[in-house]
């Protein structure tokens, strides 16, 4: 294995972390190995937590307790360009009020991997390229981000994490905004990435997304619990019925479960 490829292994872990959320009493420590080959999906309601911790992970809040290591590694301790190189995140709400086109955004991604004032090279332009083509949206190029739908915003973010390319892939409802054939190539695209070595962890509304297409899960209640695991464990109904306190019923399809909420 050479340097680079190396640089490209180093899994995110958390040790007896605490995510700080303002009024609230600590939450259960968290101690997550988001390992290569791993798709997580983190559940939980409103209000519960999922984005801090995301944004806890991505190094931009800082914990409460606990630390975060990448491989053997304290974050704390390694430069933001070095940590972005392994770590990226696709925010929930994003503002785009920057006008660049989709290409320049997409070309952001390339930041960390380039040294100051460098300019972005041929082999940046077939990443950017690959990126936008894989997420559908390289017809759009030359458009600027804030002319385009919801949707295709969220694809180009997504684009833009595929360009920087680092280990673990962050992502906050990635199917936000998505029609059903987007959200399904999203996931797929995201096993692909898994297959490939990549970590992911995602935030997701959509239960049965992640039962379909997550192998970890973890769950996060509101008053702080939080329970974590491979997703046959932890997608049992009376968690999820207590964690979104809704009643569920369950049929399967294709070999997964599939949940559906009771009429109330
Ligand atoms: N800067 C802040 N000051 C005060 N409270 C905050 C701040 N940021 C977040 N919170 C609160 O922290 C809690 C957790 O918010 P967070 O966005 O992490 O939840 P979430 O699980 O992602 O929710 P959703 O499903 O609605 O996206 C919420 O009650 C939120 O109001």
């Amino acid at each position: 294995m050479n340097a680079m490829q190396s640089r490209h292994m180093q899994t995110l872990s958390t040790r007896n972390l605490v995510i700080d959320i303002p009024g609230r009493v600590d939450g259960y420590p968290l101690d997550l190995t988001i390992g290569s080959g791993q798709i997580w999906g983190v559940l939980g309601p409103n209000g519960a937590g999922k984005t801090t911790l995301l944004h806890t992970l991505a190094g931009l809040r800082s914990p409460r307790a606990g630390e975060l290591y990448l491989e053997d590694v304290p974050v704390s301790g390694l430069k933001r360009r070095v940590f972005s190189q392994q770590l990226g995140l696709v925010f929930q709400d994003r503002q785009d009020g920057f006008p660049a086109t989709v290409m320049e955004t997409a070309l952001i991604g390339r930041h960390p991997w380039l040294s100051p004032w460098q300019m972005e090279g041929a082999d940046d332009l077939a990443m950017a390229q690959r990126a936008l083509e894989a997420l559908d949206v390289l017809h759009l190029k030359n458009r600027l981000v804030t002319t385009l739908s919801g949707g295709e915003r969220q694809r180009v973010a997504i684009a833009t994490l595929m360009t920087q390319s680092p280990h673990t892939w962050l992502l906050d409802e990635p199917t936000n905004h998505l029609d059903l054939h987007h959200q399904v190539a999203v996931m797929k695209l995201l096993t692909d990435r898994a297959a490939a070595g990549n970590a992911i962890f995602m935030c997701l509304h959509d239960l049965n997304l992640a039962a379909r297409w997550c192998d970890h899960i973890l769950l996060m209640y509101p008053n702080g619990e939080a329970c974590w695991g491979p997703a046959e464990r932890m997608l049992v109904p009376n968690a999820l019925e207590r964690l979104y306190n809704q009643q569920l019923a369950t049929v399967e399809v294709d070999g997964a479960p599939f949940f559906v909420p009771k009429r109330v």
